[in-house]
């Protein structure tokens, strides 16, 4: 197929590529660098002479050696810190590297090993990377900004204000990785154009106390603000980015909970936005669920569904639920919702304790009635009562399911579906090994961090799904980028769910994974992103024009549009011609936008 099939390819990712830089600014710009892989002709026209070894590698060559140097990194955080200079030095070396050893580097440069780069940010730091907007320094925002270049220039904005990281809690300034690592996912599994992303954090002060007191910590030591003032920043920041980059897709990541909820409620019909914690997770979730029901043989509409953590993940989560259940039985939102139990710190929650609930978790909450001859505070107890036919843990609370509460659970239903979510590895709920010893090998599981197979009673290995929001986001942020759809609506999203539901291997084998591997995301992507577009025009969102509708061609229109890590040859420009990306002008670290 010609690459250039298509009249219309916004965001056309291949041929020759302008480029004015020269020298030992060249090799500086990790965009643009290609190392020891310059060609003669390029080494000539780009006056490297002289700074380079005379060798000239191929790209596979250089990827070869790279591995190698990664390899002598014993520790998964020494192998973090040296694919962040990867990155810092050839951004095509860097993806394809980890393009080519996926499922080994996906936990280093992701959940669970970025958790351990962020909580030690300020003692690793050795280059900044992405935008710092302090809420004590009045800079006009907009105009820091526009460091990433002009306005068609960006697709999508990232941000954490770093109160929730993970599961680690408040990390402060820290949460810059969070939204790098994000962008990272974004470019590898759904080929988002790495110089078209902004990574942000939203420094407003953080809680703790660790880092409040040490030294070396690089944010505003004082405590969060908080309230009205809070609000505002925000929206600065969300005004800013409208008006500077009105096309760009906002995802906001790891904010508190009392924040994530209330911000995307704020922005949804405003901006095309998304909150990964609240709907990356839950319709990841929604996806692997509808996966096990298919195995056990069930309809989400029969089934009664626990949520323990019902903070911003697990109301999330339980809003997607609630809706899937209403759109298969035709009940209200409301009616659905009797079918879910949330259990948090103080256990089930109660009508009775509405006061100290938040907004997302007040209509779960069950009338105090029901519980008066049951203990409604240990997860066995209530376990016990309610017989849940699925567990689904974001509690942060490590080994919560324990063998008691998952051979009761076990009791009452043929498969019990559990999914420990809580990130990283070493908070979750449960070992998928534990729970298939427990449940002699009935449990449907699915796990928030990545887990290697396990072996069976008679020598069979089970795959474990990894229900990160990681298989679903980088799709959908694809379908919002290329339609440029107006906002991201819950029709899309159901409609990205399905698609990330529709290949799950479980569907197939019920012994297989029931999520789609992360080996194959980027096809996976496509088709996210094929639905969301589609959706989007349906609904008259989309405001990219001339997308092709037929069969084959929209997902071929989206494939041509991805960014791939291959070097492009490149063609000498002068200063006054080059385009900004041409002319190595500069973000936050020199990195060059296009
Ligand atoms: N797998 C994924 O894709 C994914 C996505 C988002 C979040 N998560 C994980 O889910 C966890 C929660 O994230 P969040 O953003 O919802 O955080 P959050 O702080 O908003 O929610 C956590 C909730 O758990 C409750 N909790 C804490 N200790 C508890 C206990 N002992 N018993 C019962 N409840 C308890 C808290 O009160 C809170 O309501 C984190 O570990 C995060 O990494 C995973
Ligand atoms: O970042 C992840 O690994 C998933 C999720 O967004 C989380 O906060 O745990
Ligand atoms: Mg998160």
């Amino acid at each position: 197929m010609a690459p250039n099939k298509f009249s219309h390819l916004p965001l056309s990712t291949s041929g020759p590529q302008d480029c004015a830089i020269t020298g030992s600014a060249l090799l500086n710009t990790p965009y643009l660098n290609k190392g020891s892989a310059f060609t003669k002709q390029e080494r000539k026209d780009f006056e490297l002479d002289g700074l380079l070894p005379s060798r000239i590698n191929t790209l596979d060559e250089q990827v070869a050696r790279a591995y190698d140097q990664y390899q002598t990194h014993k520790t998964p955080l020494g192998k973090n810190t040296f694919m962040t200079s990867m990155k810092e030095q050839n951004e095509v070396l860097y993806y394809r590297l980890i393009q080519e050893h996926l499922r080994e580097m996906f936990p280093v440069i992701y959940t669970p090993t970025e958790g351990e780069a962020i909580a030690d940010y300020s003692r690793l730091f050795r280059h900044p990377e992405g935008c710092f907007l302090s809420i004590d320094e009045p800079v006009n925002i907009e105009r820091v900004l526009d460091r990433w270049g002009p306005s068609e220039d960006v697709d999508i904005i990232a941000c954490s204000d770093g109160e929730q990281i993970l599961g680690i809690g408040d990390q402060g300034v820290g949460g810059i990785l969070i939204s790098v690592a994000k962008l990272v996912i974004y470019t590898l599994c759904a080929g988002i154009h790495p110089n078209r992303v902004i990574p942000v954090v939203l420094d407003v002060g953080t809680d703790n106390h660790e880092l409040l007191n040490d030294d070396l910590y690089l944010g505003l030591r004082r405590p969060r603000t908080r309230g009205e003032k809070y609000d505002e920043f925000v929206d600065r920041f969300v005004q800013a980015c409208r008006k500077r980059y009105p096309k760009a897709y906002i995802h906001f990541e790891d904010f508190g909970l009392q924040n994530a909820r209330k911000i995307l409620d704020r922005y949804t019909s405003e901006i095309a936005c998304f909150n990964d914690d609240v709907q990356g997770t839950g319709a990841v979730t929604l996806a692997a669920i509808y996966a096990a029901a298919h195995v056990a043989g069930l309809k989400l509409k029969d089934m009664r569904i626990m949520m323990f953590g019902a903070g911003t993940a697990g109301t999330g989560i339980a809003d997607q639920i609630r809706d899937a259940i209403a759109v298969e039985s035709e009940k209200s939102p409301g009616d659905a919702m009797k079918q879910i139990w949330c259990v948090d710190r103080p256990g089930l929650l109660l009508e009775s304790m509405k006061d100290d609930l938040t907004l997302a978790q007040h209509p779960y909450a069950k009338p105090d009635d029901e519980w008066k001859d049951a203990d409604h505070k240990s997860l066995l107890d209530i376990v016990k009562k309610v017989k849940p036919h699925i567990l689904i843990g974001t509690s942060t609370k490590p080994k919560a399911f324990t063998k008691e509460v998952v051979q009761e659970m076990a009791k009452h239903v043929d498969r019990p579906i559990i999914f420990p979510l809580s990130n990283p590895t070493k908070l979750h709920e449960a070992d998928p090994k534990d729970l298939f010893d427990w449940t002699d090998g009935k449990v449907l599981t699915a796990t928030g961090s990545p887990f290697p197979p396990v072996e069976m009673k008679d020598g069979r290995k089970r795959e474990i799904a990894e229900c990160n929001n990681a298989t679903l986001f980088p799709g959908v942020g694809l379908g919002a980028v290329l339609s440029r759809t107006r906002f991201l609506t819950p029709s899309l999203l159901v409609a990205a769910t399905k698609a990330l539901a529709a290949p799950a291997p479980a569907l197939q084998d019920p012994d297989a994974a029931l999520l789609p591997d992360v080996t194959d995301v980027r096809e996976i992507s496509v088709e996210i992103a094929a639905a969301v577009i589609k959706k989007a025009v349906q609904e008259g969102l989309a405001q990219e024009k001339d997308i092709p509708t037929e069969d084959g061609e929209l997902e071929e229109w989206i494939r041509e549009q991805m960014w791939k890590p291959e070097y492009r040859q490149l063609r000498k420009v002068r200063k006054e011609e080059g385009s900004r990306v041409a002319r190595g002008e500069a973000g936050s670290r020199g990195m060059v936008r296009g």
